[in-house]
């Protein structure tokens, strides 16, 4: 009688533990199924980023594989049919995370709402173009669009400029995008030259560039950028260990490591006659996948954003440091020492930062 009385206390046991497995289950199922959609635009959606970014944002790459979007696609009159057919493939594609498409000329019905806004549109550097020759094209249109993100994005919209001149742009849109957008939710994408720098490590030492961390590109997003590797890490197997204890080349470190990403953008444009797209796109994703969703710990990612003097670059510049980010709110990693080499750079690129500055507000005037 106990033997049978044992098995039937089990049998209603397992049957609890089942019903709540089911409930819990049902529940979460409720959960993933509530999360309300995000709106997300692209400006300059049918041009070759465009193209690269709007799938990767539709496939959950950039805000979580569970986090519905709604597409703002944005470009301009001369652009609409490559825009339409953006659209129309957009469509076809048949996300499951994609709950709306909004595909428009109009600046105004492109920022309704938009909680993400990846600027994009503008016009990019074609080969022997000096970045400061597309200055004056491009200024103009980010005091429009600031204007135009003030008035109807929601709030706490978060911004990633990605056309160049990119902290200028940023810079610009900043101004004009004030108050309703405060500072700390601009930022310009220094991501990619980031991952160049994590891959050129990776290629070096032969190992997976995941096993590759905390480099850091100080600067404007030009060839004056400095990529640093003095605090980076690499994962040996056991453990983490210094870069440039591993690498045990400093002549490679401070020199062809440095000018192979800083020159990777023209060298790009030299092989393909236009700029970098697939890899500016997931750039573009990540920077805003880690400053949404935080970075991981122990992990810090470059990010142009508006300086608070940090490192004694001058305050207002958008500058490209490390960040980590934590609940959506980026901060600047503090305490790292800087050597009179490091020094020198990041005051150059601080430098030319100022002058683009100048020569921007002297466009708008
Ligand atoms: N920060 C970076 O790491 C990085 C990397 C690669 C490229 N870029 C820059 O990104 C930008 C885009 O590059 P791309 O290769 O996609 O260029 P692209 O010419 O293929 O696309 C740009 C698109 O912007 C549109 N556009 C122009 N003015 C606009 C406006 N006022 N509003 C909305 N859209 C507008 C154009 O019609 C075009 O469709 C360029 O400025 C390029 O230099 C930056
Ligand atoms: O330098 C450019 O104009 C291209 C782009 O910014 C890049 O870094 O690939």
């Amino acid at each position: 009688m106990e033997y049978l009385a044992a098995i039937e206390k089990s049998l209603f046991l397992l049957g609890c533990a089942y019903l709540s497995w089911k409930i819990i289950r049902y529940i979460w199922g409720l959960a993933k199924i509530k999360k309300e959609p995000i709106k997300v635009l692209v400006s300059g959606a049918a041009g070759q980023i465009g193209y690269a970014l709007v799938p990767l944002i539709a496939r959950g790459a950039m805000l979580g594989p569970d986090q519905p979007v709604i597409i703002h696609l944005l470009d301009i009159e001369p652009a609409v049919l490559s825009l339409k057919a953006v659209t129309m493939e957009l469509t076809d594609a048949a996300f499951p995370l994609v709950k709306g498409i909004v595909s428009t000329t109009k600046a105004a019905e492109a920022c309704k709402g938009v909680k993400i806004a990846i600027m994009v549109g503008g016009f990019p550097r074609k080969e022997g173009m000096e970045r400061k020759d597309v200055m004056s094209r491009n200024v103009s249109i980010y005091k429009g669009q600031a204007s135009a993100l003030k008035r109807f994005a929601a709030p706490g919209c978060k911004v990633l400029v990605v056309a160049n001149p990119a902290n200028t742009n940023a810079l610009i849109l900043k101004h004009f995008a004030s108050p309703s957008i405060p500072e700390k939710n601009i930022s310009c994408l220094t991501r990619l030259d980031h991952n160049r720098a994590l891959g050129q490590i990776s290629e070096r030492l032969k190992v997976h560039v995941g096993d590759v961390k905390n480099v850091i590109i100080w600067g404007n997003h030009s060839s004056t950028q400095y990529p640093d590797a003095n605090h980076a890490t690499v994962n040996t197997g056991k453990g983490w260990k210094p870069v440039r204890e591993v690498v045990s080349d400093d002549q490679w470190l401070n020199t062809e490591f440095i000018t192979t990403v800083q020159q990777r953008g023209a060298e790009i444009i030299k092989a393909r006659k236009l700029s970098s797209a697939l890899s500016a796109a997931s750039a573009a994703c990540d920077q805003i996948h880690d400053w949404v969703l935080g970075t991981p710990k122990g992990t810090w990612v470059s990010m142009g954003v508006c300086s608070d003097g940090s490192y004694g670059i001058p305050p207002g510049l958008i500058y490209s440091f490390p960040v980590t980010s934590k609940k959506g709110e980026w901060s600047i990693v503090q305490g790292l020492e800087i050597d009179a080499f490091s020094k020198a750079k990041m005051e150059a690129s601080a430098k030319e930062l100022i002058e683009e500055k100048e020569l921007a507000y002297s466009c708008l005037n």
